[in-house]
């Protein structure tokens, strides 16, 4: 694994605005929210942060101004806080990762009725060690492409009841990495789903899951 570039992050594939899978933008969460301008470029810029964090030893300096700004910024974003309906963070479909900043961000670059594929990006953020991703990041992709997929694939709510994930080959880090999701089959409330991450055409890892479709007044 080589770690040579000083700067291996991609450039961004898209300007960061909220770009609907079928290139359209919008300013409004999928269910009505307004979104501030700006703000999924603030998402990227902590992505990077994270990665940037993760990646470095800083001195005594940057130690001590970081803790300072970062006090500060919690202090305002405290004053910022909603109820979880109204938050932003999660609910943003068009944006890479949803703008759940646990979730890694994966790109959509085909989309239909039975399948999508995309691309992603791990950085240092997500190192298990020894240039490959964290195995627990994975199975979090997974979840959240193939939770995200039984709903665009005609399912309501629903919850994972199981996510089997198969590490086959190691998934390295700064590199762009394929996802596919897939609905294998459905069975009234239940969605089966099939995913795999690949390196070129080295698959890395697969997963078999489960959704459920809620019923009504089930949380
Ligand atoms: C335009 C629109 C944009 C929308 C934009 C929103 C985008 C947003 C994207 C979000 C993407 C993030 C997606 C994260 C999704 C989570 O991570 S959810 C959190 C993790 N999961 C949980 O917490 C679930 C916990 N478990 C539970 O709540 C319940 O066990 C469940 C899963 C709901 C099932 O309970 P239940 O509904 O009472 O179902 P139950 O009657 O037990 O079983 C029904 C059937 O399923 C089977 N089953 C249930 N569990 C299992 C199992 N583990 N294994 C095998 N079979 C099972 C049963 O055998 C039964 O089969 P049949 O007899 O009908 O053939």
């Amino acid at each position: 694994m080589s770690h040579e570039s000083p700067d291996p992050r991609p450039e961004p594939v898209a300007p960061a605005a909220l770009v609907r899978t079928d290139g359209s933008v919008t300013d409004r969460t999928w269910d009505g929210h307004l979104v501030p301008e700006g703000y999924s470029d603030m998402i990227d810029g902590v992505r990077e942060l994270l990665d940037r964090i993760a990646a470095a030893v800083p001195g005594a300096d940057l130690v001590a101004s970081t803790t300072k700004a970062v006090a500060e910024l919690n202090d305002r974003f405290a004053e910022h806080a909603v109820a979880e309906p109204d938050q932003l963070s999660g609910r943003l479909i068009t944006v890479p990762g949803r703008a759940q900043l646990a979730v890694p961000a994966v790109h959509i670059d085909e989309i239909g009725e039975d399948g999508m594929s995309g691309h992603v990006w791990f950085g240092r953020h997500f190192l298990g060690s020894n240039g490959v991703v964290h195995g627990g990041a994975i199975p979090m992709l997974f979840d959240d492409l193939l939770g995200r997929f039984a709903i665009v694939g005609g399912g309501a709510r629903s919850r994972t009841a199981f996510l089997h994930v198969d590490y086959r080959s190691v998934a390295p880090i700064e590199t762009t990495l394929r996802v596919t999701a897939h609905v294998e089959r459905v069975e009234g409330r239940k969605h089966f789903l099939r995913g795999e991450l690949l390196d070129g055409d080295r698959l890395c890892a697969e997963a078999s899951a489960l959704f459920l479709t809620l019923k009504d007044g089930q949380q």
